[in-house]
C-alpha cells in the first residue's frame, strides 16, 4: 500500500529561512522550487541549495522533491544533475510523452532512478493528458494541476469556484485514476485567506484528487483536514467490513447500513482505506 499524499509545499529555493522552516511543517512532500519562484538572476545561486535542502528535510518524515527548470532551458541539465539526490523530481509543463523520457535518461545518466512527477499546466498537456499519464517506464509517479499557469494559458480565470478549470481536473483525476498515479490539486494563491483555502480544498477533495499543492506553511494542517481519511471516514469503513463479516451477511452482495445500500464494492473501497491508513500510521 502506498504512503498518502495529500500535501505538497513548493519551498523557494532562493530563501534559506524557507527551507529551514520547511523541515517542520508536516507536509507529506516537500518541493524544492527551482523554476517559478526564483528569478533568472538568482537560478544558479539557488541551485546549490539542492544539498543544503536534502540534508535539512533528511528526518522530516516527508519525501523530498526538486521542481526542475524545463530541460530544454538555459537552466535544465545543471538542474537535472542537482537534482538526481532528492527523492522524486518534479517536471514543470510537461506538454508530450518524449519530455518523460528525456528527463528520465537524463536522470539516468547522473545515476538516478528517482521517480518523476509531472506538471500539467498548458493546454497541450490537457490534449495530450491520456498519452503523458501512460508513459511507460519512465518511472511517472503522479501529476500535479498547474492551475496558475493553466489559467494564464488558457485565458480563464479561477472565479466562480473554477467553473472554467473543473472539466480538466477532472480529466487529470480520471487520467491518473486509470494508470494507479498520485493526483495532486493546484495551488491556492491568497495565503492569508484560510475559509477560502478550505472551501477549494474540499472542492478538489470532491474532485478525486488525493492532495493539493501549497505555498505556505500554515495551509499544510487545513490540507490535511481535507484530504486522506478522516476519523469518520475510518469508523465508517470499519463498519462496512465488520457488517460484511458478520454470519448473517455472509455471501450477500448487497446489504443495508445505517439506511444505506453497502455493496461488495463499498467493502473493498473500506478495506483499501483501513490498510492506507494503517500502513501510514506504521
Ligand atoms: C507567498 C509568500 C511569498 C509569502 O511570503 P511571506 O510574506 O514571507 O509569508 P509569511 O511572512 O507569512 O511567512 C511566515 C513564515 O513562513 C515561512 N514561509 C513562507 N512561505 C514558505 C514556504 N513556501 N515554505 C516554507 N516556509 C515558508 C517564512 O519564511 C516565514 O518563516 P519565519 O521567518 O520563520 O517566520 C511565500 O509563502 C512563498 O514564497 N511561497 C512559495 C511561493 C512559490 O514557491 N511559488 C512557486 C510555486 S507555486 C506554482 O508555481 C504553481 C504552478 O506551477 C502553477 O502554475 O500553478
Ligand atoms: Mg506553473
Amino acid at each position: 500500500m502506498r504512503r498518502l499524499i495529500r500535501s505538497a509545499l513548493f519551498v523557494p529555493a532562493s530563501k534559506p529561512r524557507a527551507i529551514e522552516k520547511a523541515a517542520h511543517v508536516g507536509a507529506d512532500l516537500l518541493i524544492l522550487d527551482l523554476e517559478d519562484a526564483v528569478g533568472p538572476d538568482e537560478k544558479g545561486e539557488a541551485r546549490t541549495a539542492v544539498d543544503v535542502a536534502m540534508h535539512c528535510w533528511e528526518a522530516s518524515g516527508s519525501v523530498r522533491a526538486v521542481r526542475v527548470n524545463a530541460l530544454d532551458s538555459e537552466w535544465g541539465a545543471a538542474d537535472m544533475r542537482a537534482a538526481a539526490r532528492a527523492d522524486a523530481i518534479v517536471l514543470p509543463k510537461v506538454e508530450q510523452v518524449g519530455d518523460l523520457h528525456a528527463a528520465r535518461s537524463a536522470l539516468s545518466s547522473h545515476g538516478s532512478s528517482i521517480p518523476i512527477w509531472a506538471m500539467i499546466e498548458t493546454p497541450r498537456a490537457l490534449l495530450a493528458l491520456n498519452a503523458i499519464s501512460s508513459a511507460v517506464g519512465t518511472g511517472l509517479a503522479g501529476l500535479i494541476a498547474g492551475t496558475n499557469d493553466l489559467c494564464k494559458e488558457l485565458r480563464c480565470s479561477p472565479e466562480h469556484e473554477r467553473l472554467a478549470l473543473v472539466p480538466h481536473l477532472v480529466n487529470m483525476v480520471c487520467a491518473a485514476r486509470a494508470r494507479g498515479l498520485y493526483v495532486l490539486d493546484g495551488v491556492y494563491n491568497h495565503f492569508k485567506d484560510p475559509k477560502g483555502f478550505r472551501a477549494e480544498a474540499e472542492q478538489g477533495r470532491a474532485l478525486g484528487f488525493d492532495g493539493k499543492s501549497l505555498i505556505h506553511p500554515g495551509q499544510v494542517d487545513l490540507a490535511h483536514l481535507y484530504f486522506g481519511p478522516t476519523a469518520r471516514d475510518l469508523e465508517h469503513a470499519a463498519k462496512i467490513v465488520a457488517a460484511f463479516a458478520s454470519p448473517e451477511n455472509a455471501g450477500k452482495g448487497v446489504i443495508a447500513l445505517d439506511g444505506d445500500m453497502v455493496e461488495r464494492l463499498h467493502l473493498e473501497a473500506a478495506r483499501a482505506l483501513l490498510s492506507t491508513a494503517s500502513e501510514n500510521d506504521s
